[in-house]
């Protein structure tokens, strides 16, 4: 495993008996990223993680942080944190005593920096689970989970339910508190078009096929989104873009890789949009074909 991977997975397949929820995926993760993995519901994201986390068996080849996530999952939860879309946390405990709870569980959990990160919010630490509202629960899930000094951090649509100024503060105690650079975290999301800013890599399963593995930067070196007038709309379809939408009042048309001279002078050049990329590649058939 090269230094500078956390995750290194080759032809990782999960099964629920006959149903193939994650179908011979090959990626790596590499430290210092923030992953987005999408895929419309039933994609097998959520097993594709609890197979990362050492919760599901799978088949083919994982190692995580250099380790086996079923066989190693104790040394392995020393470095990894993991919210799952179903965490919960005792209703009838307070604040200040899952900061203790925490303390005594996980060796690399820092009590002090757990009590700051939730100054960051509206929960007190006096505050019982049961009295607080849905994203305060979250908060504070988050601000004890980024309080474990972890290599990488995993959430499973960890702002379902949340309005948008709760799943703003989120990322942001995310992003501000957690990612440093080194550390690398992967979020399961539906939310495309609010996260797209703040990842750095994303990948995309349909029907549990990894369709696409890429980093931002490459999104606008490998794909061409041409806005183009109605005269030219017959040429464009001619030359089979993957996907075409209305932006802004345009006809856009996007490509996987530069279309010919003659095709591209007929529009505009604009930056593809992760939300149309996933609808493109998670509807066309012919490209998840030829990039699974
Ligand atoms: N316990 C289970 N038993 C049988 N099949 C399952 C089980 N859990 C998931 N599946 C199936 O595996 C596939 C992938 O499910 P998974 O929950 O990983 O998708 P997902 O991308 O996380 O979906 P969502 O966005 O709806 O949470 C789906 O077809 C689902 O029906």
């Amino acid at each position: 495993m090269s230094d500078n991977n956390l995750i290194e997975a080759r032809g990782l397949s999960v099964r629920y008996g006959r149903k193939m929820a994650c179908d011979e995926l090959t990626f790596t993760v590499p430290k210092g990223r923030v992953v987005g993995l999408l895929g419309h519901n039933g994609a097998g994201k959520t097993s594709l993680m609890k197979a990362l986390v050492g919760l599901m068996p799978r088949s083919g080849e994982l190692s995580v942080m250099g380790l086996d996530p079923v066989r190693q999952r104790v040394q392995l939860l020393q470095s990894l944190c993991y919210i799952p879309d179903v965490a919960i946390l005792p209703r009838w405990a307070r604040v200040d005593q899952l900061i203790t709870l925490m303390s005594g569980l996980h060796p690399r959990f820092s009590a002090d920096r757990a009590r700051a990160l939730l100054k960051r919010t509206s929960v007190g630490p006096r505050d019982k689970v049961k009295t607080l509202s849905k994203g305060m629960v979250v908060q504070l899930h988050l601000a004890l989970i980024a309080s474990i000094d972890a290599r990488l951090m995993i959430l499973d649509e960890p702002t379902l339910g949340l309005d948008i100024l709760s799943r703003k503060s989120f990322y942001e105690m995310l992003i501000d508190e957690w990612c440093d650079g080194e550390r690398t975290v992967i979020i399961s999301t539906h939310q495309v078009e609010e996260i797209e800013t703040l990842l750095s890599d994303v990948m995309i399963l349909n029907e549990g096929k990894l369709v696409l593995d890429i980093s931002l930067e490459d999104v606008d070196r490998r794909f061409v989104a041409l806005s183009h007038d109605a005269v030219s709309a017959d040429r464009i379809a001619a030359a089979h873009p993957l996907l075409r939408y209305r932006q802004q009042g345009e006809t856009v048309a996007l490509f996987d890789g530069a279309p010919s001279d003659d095709v591209a002078q007929l529009g505009r050049r604009m930056r593809p949009k992760l939300v149309d990329l996933f609808v493109a590649l998670t509807r066309a058939p012919e490209l998840n074909r030829s990039s699974a």
